[in-house]
């Protein structure tokens, strides 16, 4: 506390000017275009306030001055890029996509996921479920929570006669002979619009719709260190020695939590479970995966702040705690790039796309002209991830025995869960134990009929998933293989061989033309890329991605010439990292785990294995010699 008293005194005292930037636009704009955000009280959402950059700085919390140019961008609320341009029905009014190439309605979004996607439980005996909570947890880094909570919490009414009134309401019709709704009565799934520039008042409602979100683009850890630095540092901070706030209870070592019961874990099942993370984002409360990745980073900050203070005891608290931070993003980077991506996408694919450095040292493909900023299709494409998400979270002893499971969707908005029982320790072991679903076109059940557990009577997330397609205007299908492959596709039949005969047949039934494919359902009935297990668009539209997190990011932990880059020795150490030995050091009870953790264990190369065994970071390299001097 007295640290960041300290910080705002210091602040007034040097009259540090802060400078106003359209967050759209990402221009400047003047003290007065600022007081007319403030009278509609959309500040926060349409103006980023940013103090002037420092080249030599590190990465900024807030994500801004990452691009020395156009400082605003990279910093949150700040505009997707699009690959394509969008597609709505013509002519412009309402920005929906209803219409069929012939003028007829479009298949309802339930229908096609229904007849595209078949619903059993399947597991997988490839991934584990930790591979899943890890993909997850990379999506929700760049994405945010207020479209969700929107139609489950804010607008719960959109299937009845009050949300026809509603313009943001965007409720999903279930089909008459639904296979499963005939029988339930259930005749519409609640949801809403996308939020955009336009429906926070940003932008002219009759522009093209935006969307916004609170994170920042880059893969930063924003569900651990927030994206506003006055979050973080009256959540997050302790200002003593590095470290993050933390409090111990029953043993086990946590975030800090919430003094109140008013707060977003809605599913803890009171008297009983009462732990509520109180972070800098609320994205640590959310779903089981992103709730224990989120727990797992927070402590693994504090592990290397103690670490780099037993080497450089002169540190003050300020260098240990960036120190930690860029440690802590550079393994969360080196953990997705090199061991999470080449399992999914192929490794010599993700070689050759230019995505993996084919050597241990340095490489610098930084690129000024490239903003920090996110594709909107890469953001919406990792939904495919929904049909391979097991509905069945089993829990194991750290013998590997089996004990219990719950349905995954019941952990919902219940970070309470994991704190009794010793759940958390179950769930660890499981999640490097349990398979996840096997990539086949077979969804899980929940994630087809209950999705939102609790929270609504039925919840298709795939059903969302296409029908968000449309909300965010995204262009056909058969376009996007045009972007990625160079092959135009002009009849269903062009089709062979980037999609089994027996779904093109099923695509012939359910859309009229080829360009009516929509996006996600061309997705979730392609082939595998070769040498990968992904379907080939959702491969192409996710490098696209990676490859400009790269080149976008001056503060990329690769490179040489950013701002207290590490040395050759340090990166070395960092290449070492794996989802193992993070388990290792912050997992509830792991001291046993298969090197390969995103994989089942199998063989004698990914058998479980002492931790001891698994290579860990020798925090000597960040050895500071000026410590002893100033003794
Ligand atoms: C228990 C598992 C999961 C549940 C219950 C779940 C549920 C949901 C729900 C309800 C939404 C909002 C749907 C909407 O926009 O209307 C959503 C969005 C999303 N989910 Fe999942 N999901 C799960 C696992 C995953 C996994 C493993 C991934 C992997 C990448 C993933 C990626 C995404 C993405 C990218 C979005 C869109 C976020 C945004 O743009 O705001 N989800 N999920």
């Amino acid at each position: 506390m007295l640290a960041l008293l300290l910080l705002q005194f210091v602040t007034v005292l040097c009259d540090v000017k802060t400078i106003f930037y359209d967050s759209y636009r990402g221009v400047n704009i003047t003290d007065d275009e600022v007081k007319s955000y403030d009278a509609r009280n959309i500040t926060f959402w349409c103006v980023n306030e940013i103090e002037p950059c420092d080249p030599l700085e590190g990465r900024r919390v807030d994500g801004s001055c990452n691009n020395l140019e156009k400082p605003s961008r990279g910093a949150s609320h700040t505009p997707f890029i699009r690959l394509l341009p969008p597609y709505f029905d013509y002519p412009f009014k309402n920005f929906e996509h209803t219409k069929a190439a012939s003028g007829n309605s479009m298949p309802l979004a339930r229908y096609l996921r229904t007849r595209l996607l078949s619903v059993g439980k399947v597991p997988s005996q490839r991934y584990t479920q930790l591979a899943l909570y890890a993909f997850l947890f990379m999506a929700a880094d760049g994405t945010s929570l207020h479209d969700t909570i929107n139609f489950v919490f804010w607008r719960p009414y959109c299937c009845f006669e009050k949300g026809k009134k509603d313009q943001y309401c965007a409720p999903n019709k279930i089909p008459d002979d639904d296979p499963v709704h005939r029988f339930s009565g259930i005749r519409c799934f609640n949801m809403t619009k996308p939020e955009t520039f336009q429906s926070i008042g940003c932008l002219p409602k009759e522009t093209i719709p935006e969307r916004i979100v609170s994170s920042t683009p880059l893969l930063d850890l924003s569900t651990v260190y927030g994206n506003f630095v006055e979050n973080l540092d009256v959540k997050g901070r302790l200002f003593q020695v590095g470290l993050l706030k933390y409090e111990v209870a029953h043993g086990r070592v946590w975030p800090p939590s919430s003094k109140t019961l008013n707060n977003l874990c809605v599913g803890n099942q009171l008297p009983r479970e009462t732990r509520c993370h109180d972070m800098p984002e609320d994205g640590a409360n959310t779903l089981a995966g992103i709730s224990l990745m989120t727990i797992w980073y927070w402590r693994n900050h504090n592990l290397i702040a103690k670490e780099l203070f037993k080497v450089n005891s002169c540190w003050d608290d300020e260098m240990l705690f960036t120190t930690a931070r860029d440690i802590n993003i550079a393994i969360f980077n080196q953990i997705n790039y090199y061991e999470l991506m080449p399992l999914f996408l192929g490794c010599g694919n993700l070689l050759r796309d230019g995505i993996l450095s084919p050597s241990a040292g340095f490489r610098d493909i930084y690129n000024k002209t490239i903003e920090p900023r996110m594709s909107l299709e890469y953001s919406f494409v990792l939904r495919w991830m929904h049909t391979i998400q097991e509905g069945t979270l089993k829990m194991f002893d750290p013998y590997g025995f089996y004990l219990k499971q719950v349905p995954i969707v019941n952990l919902t908005l219940r970070t309470g869960y994991l704190a009794v029982d010793n759940n958390i320790d179950y769930i660890t072991q499981g999640s490097f134990r349990q398979g996840s679903g096997k990539v086949d076109y077979i969804a899980d059940p929940d994630m087809a009929d209950r999705a939102l557990g609790p929270y609504q009577k039925a919840a298709d997330v795939m059903t969302n998933d296409l029908a968000k397609n449309r909300h965010f205007g995204f262009q056909p299908y058969i376009r996007y293989r045009e972007i990625c492959f160079g092959k135009l596709i002009r009849m269903f039949d062009d089709l062979r061989g980037i999609i089994d005969p027996e779904r093109i047949e099923i695509l012939k039934d359910v859309y009229e033309k080829e360009i009516d494919i929509d996006l996600m359902a061309g997705i979730w009935v392609e082939k595998p890329i070769p040498e990968g297990y992904v379907p080939s668009t959702l491969y192409c539209l996710i490098i696209d991605q990676l490859r400009r997190n790269i080149v976008s990011d001056r503060h990329w932990y690769e490179r040489s010439k950013r701002p207290r880059a590490f040395n050759e020795r340090q990166l070395a150490e960092i290449r070492k990292y794996t989802i193992a030995r993070l388990l290792c050091d912050v997992g509830d009870t792991v001291s046993s785990i298969q090197p390969q953790a995103f994989l089942k264990a199998r063989g004698k190369n990914n058998k479980i294995t002492k931790c001891s065994k698994i290579p860990k970071i020798h925090y000597g390299q960040w050895f500071d010699s000026t410590c002893n001097l100033s003794r």
